[in-house]
């Protein structure tokens, strides 16, 4: 048995986690969010994984409001940096591997090709910039065996996420205006939880590596909302409109299209294209 902690698990990833529990008969899944583990307080961390016998985190956990983040950059700055900081310390102190998750958003999305890597960050808001000092964080820490994988555009049937937004304003307006001119890739949590499980065994490496996971293809928002719109029985129009003209608080990367080879090649894995994923995501939704 493998004993895993997932922390920040009421969340979008921490949920679809839970769901494939019974498809993993050798881990030991223990799922914990704030209240049960509040992962800024190192002792009550350090103190759980001891009692626990803790072998791997997954960490969920974070603060993801991106509008909010621009006037709560403390609160963000302790989730997404500080507490990560924390769990880069205890899992480096008792050789636990840390599954960490960032964003796509740490870039500032100038570049006309998928992001590699190692790619220069450059974060255009305030939730960019913690979970960047997060990344940054556990790179200096270095814990052996440990990895953080960048995604985008994440959604799934639970929490906050731009598809249950768009279905709920389906239901709610006859048109809707969305962006045409922020590129990137949606990724179907279910899809990241599949592979973050799949590669706990296989994650060997003397420090910290960072992947790249997305689903294939590419689309903006506005042609992302027109998808699930296709995959809907509503009727409600949706007009394409530019960054400048929908007015939001925080800054965001006009390209943010993730190159995922790394993490392919590297585990062996093969990643469904964004379409045929968000066709099963909301069939799941019919099932409901
Ligand atoms: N959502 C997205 O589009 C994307 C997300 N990511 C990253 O993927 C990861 C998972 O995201 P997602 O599942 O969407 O996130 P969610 O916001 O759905 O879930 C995060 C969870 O963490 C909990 N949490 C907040 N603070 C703490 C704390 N101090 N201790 C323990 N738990 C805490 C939250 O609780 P509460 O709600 O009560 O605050 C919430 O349940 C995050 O690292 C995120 O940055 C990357 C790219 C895209
Ligand atoms: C609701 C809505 C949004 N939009 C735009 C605003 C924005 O540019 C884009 C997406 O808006 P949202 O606020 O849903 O998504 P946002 O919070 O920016 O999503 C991000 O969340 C964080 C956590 C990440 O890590 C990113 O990868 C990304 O998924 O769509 C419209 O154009 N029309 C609309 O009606």
């Amino acid at each position: 048995m493998i004993n895993i902690l997932v922390t920040g698990s009421n969340g979008q990833l921490g949920n679809a986690i839970k769901e494939l529990e019974n498809e993993y008969s050798s881990y030991h899944l223990i799922f914990t969010d704030k209240k049960e583990l509040d992962i800024s307080k190192f002792d009550e961390v350090q103190e759980f994984v001891l009692k626990n016998k803790i072998q791997v985190i997954i960490n969920c956990a974070a603060y993801t409001n991106v509008d909010k983040a621009e006037d709560e950059l403390d609160l963000a700055n302790e989730i997404n940096y500080l507490a990560v900081e924390n769990l880069g310390f205890v899992a480096k102190k008792n050789g636990i591997k840390l599954i960490h998750i960032s964003t796509d958003y740490v870039f500032d999305g100038s570049s006309e090709i998928p992001y590699v890597e190692n790619d220069k960050t450059n974060p255009k808001n305030n939730y960019g910039f913690t979970k960047l000092k997060g990344e940054e964080a556990l790179i200096a820490i270095n814990p052996e065996n440990s990895i953080i994988i960048r995604t985008s555009w994440l959604y799934s049937l639970y929490g906050h996420n731009f598809v249950k937004t768009m279905l709920k304003l389906f239901k709610e307006k006859e048109v809707i205006s969305v962006v045409s001119d922020q590129i990137g890739s949606p990724t179907n949590a279910d899809d990241l939880a599949k592979v973050i499980l799949q590669i706990i065994p296989a994650i060997k490496n003397k420090g910290i590596e960072i992947y790249h996971f997305a689903n294939e293809g590419k689309c903006s928002w506005f042609e992302f909302a027109q998808e699930i719109l296709k995959n809907s029985d509503a009727n409600c129009k949706i007009a394409p409109i530019s960054s400048k003209e929908f007015k939001s608080k925080a800054l965001r990367p006009k390209y943010s299209l993730l190159n995922t080879e790394k993490i392919k090649k590297t585990f062996k894995i093969e990643i469904l294209n964004w379409k045929e994923s968000l066709k099963r995501c909301l069939i799941k939704t019919e099932e409901i």
